[in-house]
């Protein structure tokens, strides 16, 4: 097991976006102190702002990256050295980046988790497939999550988790496999652990209430419907 985080268990993803209600300075802050309260072992933060004050303000790891297109690549979660260099300088112990097939970037990828060593930080590589978690293995990555599933147009469009990509990879790697992705449910991480994954990444499902409103706001509707059809 990995030291840095004190067992297996929840890693919070505490994500907004400009534009987001919840994007200001201190929403995301609140959400990662409320995970950690709540039990989370580990936070997911994204920009150097929620990084830098998530990171001072709770005690458990934090996991950063940068999302930032870059014109005629699709890669972005921390496309470039430049994107891991600010996240560890804003206190994250740990760099997510893509490490999809999608573009021949095997020595940008190997130069990265390098220079990220060098720092005394370590790489989370988020894939979409097995093949790139054994990619992603050997060319240093020190977690391999399934974060990217469902976004690479070759991997499984699943509506729920991928837990069967979940349990191939924990059967493939050496290093520990962290469930990420449209994990809805408390039994959803349930399977994931069950599936072998060492720490399970929970998102949209706490932290962003726009789309867990909507999820009930749809709900509800569907059945406000059903009820008019059959009551006509
Ligand atoms: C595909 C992509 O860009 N995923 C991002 C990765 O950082 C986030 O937008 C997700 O919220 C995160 O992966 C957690 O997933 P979910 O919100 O489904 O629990």
């Amino acid at each position: 097991m990995n030291p840095l985080f004190k067992s297996r268990g929840i890693i919070v993803s505490c994500q907004a976006y400009p534009g987001d209600p919840m994007y200001d300075e201190s929403s995301m802050l609140n959400m990662a102190r409320a995970a950690e309260q709540g039990g989370a072992i580990g936070i997911r933060a994204n920009g150097e702002r929620d990084i830098r004050n998530i990171a001072r303000n709770v005690s458990i790891p934090v996991i950063g990256l940068i999302k930032r297109n870059i014109p005629g690549s699709e890669i972005y979660i921390t496309p470039a050295w430049e994107d891991a260099e600010a996240i560890i300088a804003a206190g994250a112990k740990i760099v997510a980046m893509d490490v999809t097939m999608r573009e021949h970037r095997n020595e940008i990828v190997r130069h990265m988790i390098h220079n990220i060593h060098a720092c005394g930080a370590l790489v989370m590589a988020d894939v979409s497939t097995l093949e790139e978690g054994i990619m992603a293995e050997r060319l240093g990555a020190d977690y391999v999550s399934t974060t990217l599933s469902g976004y690479t147009s070759y991997s499984l469009q699943l509506e729920g988790p991928d837990i069967a990509l979940v349990a191939k990879l924990c059967k493939r790697l050496e290093v520990p496999v962290i469930a990420e992705g449209r994990i809805w449910t408390p039994e959803d991480a349930v399977k994931a652990l069950e599936a072998g994954a060492e720490y399970v990444v929970v998102g949209s499902a706490i932290t962003r209430p726009e789309q867990i409103t909507a999820r009930f706001a749809q709900q509800a509707l569907t059945y406000l419907m059903q009820g008019k059809a059959a009551s006509r």
